[in-house]
């Protein structure tokens, strides 16, 4: 008996959602742009082995790869409910480049506990799930924010309510966007860019911030791509975070004169979104930032659209 379990990529912030809004999204070629994690019957309580593309990045002690924290948060909580923890085999394909504002550390804890819930027959609800996916980003950024794992677990667009006993809720957004995505190889972890910020704001960007969120959110619901657009605009983190991140304005430049209708840092960075309407434009785009924003091997572009499921079984095997 086991199970595989996929988490996809994810936008946070979406520029115009600071630590409240975040989107899924998955290649439009099938590329597999997340990480997986099967859990199988083990014969000791827990062992992890770890394969994929960037399993060089990861820490070299398992005790110190998120996947452990999440089976021990897991325990603790299946405890409290009076269930009995099974022997585990844990596999964890780490497709994700770590640092690389694609939520990459969500990827692996979504992939872990929604695996390990499913293994033990889902003592867990889907808030419960999601309130510990928050738990272990917390312990691996230094902060609390949900707008990775959230949309990696549920899919789509996501906004943070946190009101009501409600952690998250899918916002309609428009699926016939293309989201340009560069990875320019190098890394900048959410912990040093959370750092740079500001603690105290402009009353001025308040405002601004306020009419943007409040604009998108209203723009996505009534229908209207193009204002939906025009908002995806940050005052919160990408005016300090921009200076991380070799190229980024010559290339959110480019993006908008070559027809992109947004552009703007995915996460804390140094990955770049942006949003065409047309997929000539975006393959267009995607070639010349492959050219000119990706710095090293490691980089990559992909053509992405919405991933409307989030985390998925992908079967029994890796
Ligand atoms: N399975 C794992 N996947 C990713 N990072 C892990 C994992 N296990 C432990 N880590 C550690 O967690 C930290 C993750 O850092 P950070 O939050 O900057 O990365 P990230 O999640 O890739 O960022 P982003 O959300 O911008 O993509 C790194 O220090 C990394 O070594
Ligand atoms: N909202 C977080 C996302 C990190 O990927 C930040 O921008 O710091």
């Amino acid at each position: 008996m086991s199970v595989v379990v996929y988490a996809p990529a994810s936008i946070g912030n979406v520029s115009v959602g600071f630590d409240v809004l975040g989107a899924a999204v998955s290649p439009i070629d099938g590329t597999l742009l997340g990480d997986r994690v099967k859990v199988a019957a083990g014969q000791t309580s827990f062992s992890l082995q770890c394969v994929g593309a960037f399993v060089d990045k990861l820490p070299q002690q398992a005790e110190e790869n998120i996947v452990y924290r999440c089976w021990q948060v897991f325990a603790r909580e299946l405890d409290k409910k009076g269930g009995a923890l099974l022997p585990v085999d844990v596999t964890l394909e780490k497709n994700m480049p770590i640092g690389s504002g694609l939520g990459s550390s969500a990827c692996s804890i979504v992939a872990a506990l929604d695996a390990l819930n499913r293994f033990h027959d889902q003592p867990l609800n889907e808030t419960e799930l999601l309130a510990l996916m928050g738990e272990m980003e917390g312990e691996i950024s230094g902060s609390l924010h949900y707008d990775n794992v959230a949309p990696c677990f549920l899919g789509g667009l996501q906004f943070m309510v946190e009101e009501l006993g409600i952690i998250s809720q899918k916002v309609p957004c428009f699926d016939d966007w293309y989201w340009v995505m560069a990875y320019p190889g190098i890394k900048v972890p959410t912990a040093e860019a959370r750092a740079i910020l500001p603690a105290q704001y402009r009353r001025q960007d308040v405002i601004t911030h306020g009419r943007h969120l409040g604009g998108f959110i209203h723009a996505c619901h009534s229908n209207q791509p193009l204002l939906a657009a025009k908002m995806i605009k940050d005052v919160v983190a990408e005016p300090y975070r921009e200076k991380l991140l070799p190229g980024f304005v010559q290339a959110r430049q480019h993006a908008l004169d070559a027809g992109a209708i947004a552009s703007g840092i995915s996460g804390s960075g140094p990955t770049m979104f942006s949003v065409c309407t047309d997929l000539e434009v975006a393959k267009r785009l995607a070639r010349w930032l492959e050219e000119h924003y990706v710095q090293n091997d490691e980089g990559f572009v992909h053509v992405c659209r919405l991933d409307n499921l989030g985390a998925k079984v992908t079967g029994s095997e890796l």
